[in-house]
């Protein structure tokens, strides 16, 4: 952990591979426990729990999550984690089972502690350099680019490259590759009493679990989607993180209640084809969890305008818009980054 706090902000990583067999049942999902633990090891964080269904595995890190699907993997990583460490581990395991890259995405926020933070994440322009050089060649299509707020203090940095066979049929996609929405929300100065619901009493002899399990229930959070399995852990002696998964979808909290860099993020998938006021309602029950002064949501979505009814949610429970910014992407399509912060700010 950093000297001065814990880094709340992650570091998120969406890797897509492709392999012979365009109906690819388990791919990825037939990497080893050992192999993940390696890449985990070079990322520097470790699995606290695991669950999985029909679609795809879930695990619970001691910094964030990591999602594996047959041919997709999202890793998410919070503290001082070496996150792109993970790219060339990965594409290597999956050269093993006959899989290869064709796109990736990488994004994040402003870092808390950004002075804390080691090599390749010292800086965007750093991170862009080691993920250019980590990235075969396949994948041409490149950018990069700062996506900025009106207060200076919060942007969304944005890299994305894809392989030209993406690029040729990415347009021409059926559903449901095209269909699918990503809501990457960070909140910061969490409303106090809310907070401190993710704090343990000293010494309660509760395992992580059971502390996580109480945290959802008593916070609201185990009904922002009472349909999802939740996979949940309390840390000691504060922070919270959970996993939830619902047929092929995942969503996922991670928590970090410490006054003075409070920070929650919430992120789920989606498609563009859910009822719009189903969208509304998840992000209204985001914000009564935290009450956060401040919020970002990033929207990355290829096709409709999902981002539409975001703005109107959220100010209906007292944040304000204040900045929306919109960039495309190859192979991500449009990214939306709003920022709110309280009325009273
Ligand atoms: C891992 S959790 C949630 C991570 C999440 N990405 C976030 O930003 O909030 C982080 C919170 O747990 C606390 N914590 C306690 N023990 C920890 C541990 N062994 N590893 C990581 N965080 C720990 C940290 O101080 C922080 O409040």
């Amino acid at each position: 952990m950093a000297v001065s706090g814990f880094e709340g902000f992650e570091k998120r990583l969406e890797l897509h591979f492709f392999g012979d067999d365009p109906e690819e049942v388990m791919g990825l999902r037939l990497l080893n426990f050992d192999s993940l633990q390696q890449v985990l090891h070079a990322v520097q964080c470790t699995v606290v729990s695991a669950v999985g269904n029909h679609y795809f595995d879930s695990y619970v890190l001691s910094e964030s999550s990591l999602f594996v699907y047959p041919t997709k993997i999202i890793i998410k990583t919070c503290g001082t984690t070496q996150l792109l460490k993970s790219i060339r581990p990965l594409i290597n395991h999956a050269r093993h089972l006959g899989l290869t890259l064709c796109s990736c995405r990488y994004t994040r926020g402003n870092f808390i502690f950004p002075k804390s933070q080691p090599f390749p994440h010292t800086s965007f322009k750093d991170e862009v350099i080691y993920l250019e050089d980590c990235l075969p060649s396949n994948l041409c299509y490149r950018k990069a680019s700062v996506m900025p707020s009106k207060s200076g203090s919060h942007s969304w940095h944005v890299f994305t490259a894809a392989d030209n066979g993406l690029m040729m049929i990415h347009h021409h996609l059926p559903p449901p590759h095209q269909e699918l929405f990503t809501f990457e929300i960070c909140m910061t100065e969490l409303d106090r009493v809310s907070a401190a619901k993710f704090y343990r009493r000293a010494g309660d002899g509760k395992s992580g679990d059971l502390a996580g399990k109480e945290m959802t229930e008593l916070t609201g959070i185990g009904n922002i989607n009472p349909s999802a399995l939740i996979c949940d852990f309390g840390f000691d002696p504060c922070g919270y993180s959970m996993n939830g998964i619902d047929g092929d979808r995942y969503s996922t909290i991670h928590v970090t209640p410490e006054d003075g860099y409070s920070y929650a993020s919430f992120e789920c998938v989606g498609s563009v084809y859910d009822d719009h006021e189903d969208v509304v309602q998840v992000l209204k029950k985001v914000v009564q969890v935290f009450r956060p002064a401040t919020m970002s949501i990033s929207t990355t979505c290829s096709s409709h305008e999902v981002w539409t009814c975001v703005a109107g949610a959220v100010e209906s429970l007292g944040l304000k818009c204040r900045s929306c910014t919109v960039d495309e992407f190859p192979a991500a399509g449009n990214v939306v980054f709003q920022t709110f912060t309280a009325r009273r700010k």
